[in-house]
């Protein structure tokens, strides 16, 4: 990948093509998605591992297309819930699940463990209470078809789940996913705050790093 490259990336997430057109135009190239390829058909995220349904998102368009492309699978792992939503986080209010019903299942769940526990993890001076401990995940897999070789990386970002949303910005879970060491919810940070600090941000440094030494 060189300045004034098209990079694919085989997503269907606005927010994620937004953080990457963002990240990719800092080093002068652009990004297209599956909204630029309509008629591609959907790819049946049924991996047990984020990199698994990352490669197989990433090769089946760049066979399609015969050209390389780059796919994200992420998700928020939350403590008390064992590691859920994990790979499931996109469907995890179940079918025509949205980023609302997800944030509001997540919620419900971590209300019923934490009823009786007071605040485990603290409160906020706005009386939010923080419930969890939890992480967000993004695996990275590039596809070159001409080669048949993957170029993967995986970053991670630790935080909390408020009970409560704070901030407009990003997408899914950010208005739950409380920073302690920034004192914001995700949600409020820019793009170019989020990239500094977030799971996808340092995958693609990562990724980035990795090509470089090919
Ligand atoms: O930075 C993030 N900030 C907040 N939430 C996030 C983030 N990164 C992933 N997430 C959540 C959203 C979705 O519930 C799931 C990703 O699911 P995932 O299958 O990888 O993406 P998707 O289905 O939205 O789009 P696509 O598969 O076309 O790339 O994790
Ligand atoms: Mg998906």
């Amino acid at each position: 990948m060189k300045q004034g490259d098209t990079v694919v990336v085989a997503t269907k997430n606005a927010g994620k093509v937004k953080e990457f057109a963002h990240a990719f135009g800092k080093l002068g190239m652009h990004v297209v998605s599956m909204f630029d390829y309509p008629k591609l058909p959907d790819v049946v995220e049924d991996g047990t591992t984020f990199s698994h349904n990352a490669r197989k998102k990433a090769k089946e368009v760049a066979v399609a297309l015969g050209l390389p492309v780059l796919a994200d699978d992420s998700g928020l792992e939350v403590g008390l819930l064992g590691g859920e939503p994990g790979v499931y986080s996109a469907r995890y209010a179940g079918p025509g699940a949205t980023d609302a019903l997800n944030n509001a299942k997540l919620l419900s769940e971590l209300s019923i463990l934490t009823a009786n526990e007071g605040s485990a993890l603290g409160q906020l001076e706005d009386g939010t209470k923080l419930l969890s401990p939890a992480r967000f995940v993004c695996a990275l897999a590039l596809f070159i078809p001409s080669t048949g070789e993957f170029v993967e990386s995986e970053g991670y970002v630790e935080g909390q789940i408020a009970d409560q949303p704070h901030g407009g910005g990003g997408f899914g879970y950010d208005p739950l996913f409380w920073l302690p060491s920034h004192g914001r919810a995700m949600a409020e940070l820019t793009v170019e705050e989020k990239q500094k600090i977030s799971h996808r941000g340092a995958a693609l440094a990562k990724l980035l790093q990795k090509l470089e030494e090919v």
